[in-house]
């Protein structure tokens, strides 16, 4: 079931447009990523998801529920980590649990959160005092004091170093395996790649493409490259004629052939019943980056 539906989305400030007719649904359960450059409209489409921002047309339900119309329930069944979000500065992390926890009919228990985004140490240390990556797990936790069954997370790891990032990362697993949706905002491949059920890729304000993160890899053009130093000369017409090969080339002494996962067993197979070791072997699949190029032709 689609717990968050977005059709038709158009959202401009004065001429610019900056959400251009973005449709997705969001299946309960899953985590959802929106991954574009700077600019490219991610932000703008998930305030009018949260209901922070009016959409100039198009229609968008969480949980059924229109959220600029119904901010009242919206508000019980989404929590939302903003991007670029700020505290009182001398406000402690208890402090601003409790007061959060307040504001909601059905809180979640906050010093369970607390232990389980391991802010438990710093219950007395104030918003101002925290690292950055405590400070985004505070974040996420207050997101989360509202037992949301949706949860949005914008820019979560930006400006956090590797460590803090793969921790967030962790955290948001654990979230989803909890049966909380999220809808994860991001412009880090990795991070979509390694979290994300499905990916809404976004430039210029248009939906580009959406898919799992392998859907997206297939459609690539780049697929899987192979090479190696043969033993002894293959026979390269041979080579082109193995399944799904787009090219076969000699390159500085070695063979390198493109095609797909299916290709490289194929070749092995053929290599060996040739009597052809092949030496230095390297298998090089096709990645998030290569796919998002391919498909919107902009970097990140
Ligand atoms: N309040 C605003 N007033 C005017 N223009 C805005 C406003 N907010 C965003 N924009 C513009 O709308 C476009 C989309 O911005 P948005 O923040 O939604 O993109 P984004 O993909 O989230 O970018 P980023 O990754 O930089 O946060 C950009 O061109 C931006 O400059």
């Amino acid at each position: 079931m689609a717990v968050i539906e977005v059709s038709g989305l158009h959202k401009a400030y004065g001429d610019r447009k900056a959400v251009d007719g973005v449709s997705f649904a969001v299946e309960e359960g899953e985590i959802f990523g929106i991954l574009g450059p700077n600019g490219a409209g991610k932000t703008t489409t998930v305030e009018c998801v949260e209901g922070l921002r009016r959409p100039d047309a198009g229609r968008v339900r969480v949980a059924g529920h229109d959220p600029v119309a119904d901010r009242g329930p919206v508000t019980r069944v989404l929590g939302a980590q903003l991007q670029e979000s700020e505290l009182q500065p001398k406000i402690t992390v208890r402090e601003a649990l409790e007061l959060y926890a307040a504001c909601y009919p059905d809180p979640a228990d906050w010093r369970a959160l607390a232990e389980r985004l391991g802010l438990t140490a710093q219950l007395g240390k104030r918003f101002a005092k925290l690292s950055g990556g405590q400070k985004q797990r505070l974040f996420i936790a207050l997101a989360l004091v509202g037992n949301p069954r949706v949860v949005v997370l914008d820019e979560l790891t930006t400006g956090l170093d590797p460590r803090a990032r793969r921790d967030a990362w962790r955290i948001v697993e654990d979230i989803r395996a909890s049966g909380v949706t999220v809808l994860l905002v991001t412009h880090f491949m990795e991070e979509a790649q390694r979290l994300c059920d499905r990916i809404a890729l976004i430039d210029r304000g248009r939906i580009t493409a959406l898919d799992t993160p392998s859907g997206l890899i297939e459609r690539t053009a780049s697929g899987t490259e192979i090479s190696f130093r043969p033993s002894a000369e293959p026979d390269m017409e041979q080579l082109a004629a193995l399944p799904s090969v787009e090219s076969v080339v000699r390159k500085d002494g070695r063979v390198v052939v493109n095609g797909t996962d299916e290709t490289t067993g194929a070749l092995l197979s053929l290599l060996a019943s040739q009597g052809i070791t092949a030496h230095q072997l390297r298998v090089t699949e096709a990645t998030l980056d290569d796919a998002y190029l391919d498909l919107t032709g902009t970097d990140t």
